[in-house]
């Protein structure tokens, strides 16, 4: 049996939840894990330590932005992105697919790969499966994505089968180019859109290539929870228990509860980082607006229950004020809040899984959320 280039073990279950542990060359990560999106080599506001200290493992780079700038190829010649950006533990990088489709301009898609503009500069790329292998390996990502077409929602059955069979095609592609080491690896990525036998078919086809680990993309798309949730009950079946799977761009903490319960051990979402620039915080009794009149006088700290920094040492009053004087310090107490409160969730969620206690914790959690705000 070969050295699994990326160990994943299971420690626990309770039904199809996990509780397991990923080892890679920068060090191992507690599943199920919620990864820190730090897109273009930063966690947008907090320093290194500050995103440590949220109990962060992995962070979340990616290959679109860092291609267009300053380039793979600068970083690295600067030692990779570990280094550029002072993150010594484990890194994902999301392979551009997504991105591309999202944010660039006159994008292209065709057998090759994804022909298209910069949003910076308009200047024209190419993004194929190889390059894009190249470009996470040059980035010395411990987690490599495939190069994927995220099917647009909705989609008709035949788009999204066409979308789906070139994806399974580039995932191939990528399998080939990507160069192995221990302790790397690289995932695929199930499409499918909402189709339960093209979901069957995408698992099938990638387990036949064989990855380190199993991606479900084309999901977080605007299809909502419950459309999520049936599509996750449709694919899952079909993914090995030995790796660990990964729900891309998810979610808010109801979505991550029902995903970890049927079975996923990974997640990234934008959320705790995005909305504590826009001044919403997390609580374990629903989300807050920090910028609503009602907080301009509160002591007490975002959630009595959390022990973070933010809470530790500022009041709902203070970061109201500096949300609504537009003030620096703002968004930066309310991100390292929001990330520590995810990290909490999913401590939780770890802990619940090994005890055996994954339904009382579920329970307690909707039950503390529809409490609403103190
Ligand atoms: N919701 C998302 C977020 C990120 C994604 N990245 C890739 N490569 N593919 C998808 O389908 C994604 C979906
Ligand atoms: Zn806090």
């Amino acid at each position: 049996m070969t050295e699994d280039a990326l160990k994943y073990e299971v420690l626990a279950s309770d039904g199809a939840a996990r509780r397991g542990r990923l080892h890679t060359a920068h060090g191992t990560a507690e599943t199920p894990a919620f990864m820190t999106v730090g897109t273009a080599g930063t966690v947008k506001g907090l320093l290194p330590e500050n995103v440590a200290d949220t109990g962060a493992e992995i962070v979340l780079g990616n290959t679109y932005h860092l291609m267009l700038r300053p380039t793979a190829e600068r970083i690295a010649e600067l030692g990779g992105l570990h280094k550029f950006m002072n993150w010594n533990k484990p890194i994902l990088t999301d392979s551009g697919g997504y991105q591309v489709m999202s944010l660039s301009e006159l994008r292209k898609i065709t057998e090759e790969g994804v022909a298209f503009r910069s949003h910076l500069d308009g200047s024209r790329h190419n993004l194929t499966p190889e390059r894009a292998m190249d470009i996470q390996c040059l980035l010395d990502s411990n987690i490599t994505m495939v190069l994927d077409e995220c099917t647009p929602y909705p989609a008709e059955p035949d788009v999204a089968a066409d979308s789906m069979r070139r994806s399974m095609r580039w995932a191939q592609r990528c399998k080939d180019a990507f160069i192995k080491r221990p302790g790397y690896g690289l995932f695929g990525i199930v499409q499918g859109s909402v189709y339960p036998d093209l979901r069957q078919e995408s698992a099938e086809a990638l387990q036949e290539i064989g990855f380190d680990g199993y991606a479900v993309g084309g999901l977080a798309v605007g299809e909502g929870q419950e459309v999520m949730f049936e599509v996750l009950d449709a694919t899952m079946p079909h993914l090995t228990r030995e790796r660990p799977r990964y729900l891309m761009g998810v979610g808010k903490p109801s979505d991550i509860v029902g995903a970890v319960q049927r079975g996923i051990d990974m997640f990234d979402c934008v959320l705790p980082t995005r909305s504590g620039r826009t001044g919403q915080g997390f609580t374990r009794r629903g989300p807050i607006n920090i910028r609503n009149a009602r907080h301009q006088a509160d002591p007490r700290p975002i959630d009595p229950d959390c022990g973070c920094k933010t809470c530790s040492s500022y009041s709902r009053a203070y970061v109201h004020h500096l949300v609504k004087a537009n003030e620096m310090l703002g968004p930066i107490l309310l991100t390292i809040h929001n990330l520590h409160y995810y990290q909490e969730l999913m401590a939780g969620l770890r802990d619940a899984i090994e005890k055996g206690e994954l339904d009382a914790f579920v329970s307690a959690f909707h039950r503390q959320q529809a409490a609403g705000d103190l």
